[in-house]
């Protein structure tokens, strides 16, 4: 058996790794011949994923954050052959491995490799790449990609909170023009979001009927803007019952299209993405994930 550990030193706080040596003890343990890949720059892990994909290994773990999350998978896109994926959780948010319930504590989710519980989860895809959690578009979309990754590493989910409410006070928003399944929103919103799994941005009851393998889009509209909803609407968006928010719309779909008149950003699984337009699909039970025996 071949594994593959794609690690990114950067994350973490910088502890990245210390955990790598852990993690390979333990897969040895199980008879696999492990090979370790540390990230330089953007797009590394993807790369490494591919490759162990062409070399038909059995297990990829991804040992960062989110991001470092987020390049892995798109490294299986038009794979034949698509490795298990096992994740250690070392970055602010970990939205991936909360949804899992894989803990978020290192040294547990090390653990987790010598689980022989898989789960099969739903991937989201965007225009030509993949995407494990959520899609945001609009100016607090922005304004959340711009927390400085210092900022992140000292201040943690607060420097999203600080950033996030700043941006919801200033009453910006953008027009949008939302096609799902056949039908149509248009309007101005400061914010859209399209989720797989019931955690956005560490909030964990965020999307509560978002199951990871459900084969939906869990879509929302954050839609009026006067000041006091705006408030209200951020807060049910950081203490996570967006939902039955009076000022949110919220639906499901398979196959969602949001474009613009204007220039408007987009972020993927925490990091900044294409500008507008986007298609996003839901690519039901894509990936096998490693979780803890009892989840
Ligand atoms: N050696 C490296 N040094 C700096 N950046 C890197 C390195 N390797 C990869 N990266 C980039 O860092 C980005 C962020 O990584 P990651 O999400 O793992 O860490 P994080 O910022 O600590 O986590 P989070 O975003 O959840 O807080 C990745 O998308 C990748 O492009």
């Amino acid at each position: 058996m071949k594994a593959t550990i794609i690690i990114n030193p950067s994350s973490g706080k910088e502890q990245a790794l210390e955990y790598v040596k852990k993690a390979e003890d333990i897969l040895s343990e199980q008879g696999y011949h492990v090979t370790v890949n540390e990230t330089a720059k953007e797009l590394d892990a993807t790369q490494f994923c591919t490759d162990a994909c062409k070399e038909c290994h059995d297990l990829v773990v991804s040992i960062g954050g989110d991001g470092t999350l987020h390049e892995t998978i798109n490294g299986l896109m038009d794979q034949e052959h698509r490795p298990k994926l096992a994740v250690i959780p070392l970055g602010t948010v970990n939205d991936f491995a909360r949804a899992l319930q894989i803990p978020l504590n290192p040294d547990q989710a090390i653990e987790t490799l010598r689980s022989s519980n898989v789960k099969t989860v739903d991937m989201g895809q965007l225009n030509d790449q993949l995407f494990a959690n959520v899609i945001a578009a609009g100016s607090l979309a922005e304004a959340l990609s711009s927390v400085p990754s210092e900022d992140k590493s000292k201040l943690g989910a607060f420097a999203y909170f600080r950033d996030g409410m700043k941006e919801l006070m200033s009453n910006s928003a953008s027009p949008l023009k939302i096609e799902y399944d056949g039908e149509v929103w248009e309007g101005e919103a400061p914010l859209f979001l399209a989720a797989l799994t019931n955690s956005v941005g560490g909030f964990e009851s965020m999307v509560p009927d978002a199951e990871v393998d459900d084969g939906l889009l869990h879509c929302f509209i954050m839609t009026n803007l006067n000041m006091f909803n705006t408030l209200t609407a951020g807060l049910s968006l950081l203490l996570g019952n967006l939902k039955g928010h009076k000022d949110v719309i919220y639906f499901t779909a398979k196959h969602v299209r949001v474009s613009s008149t204007e220039p408007v950003k987009t972020n993927v699984d925490g990091e900044e993405g294409p500008s507008l337009p986007v298609d996003l699909r839901i690519i039901p039970g894509h990936i096998r994930v490693v979780v803890p025996e009892e989840a």
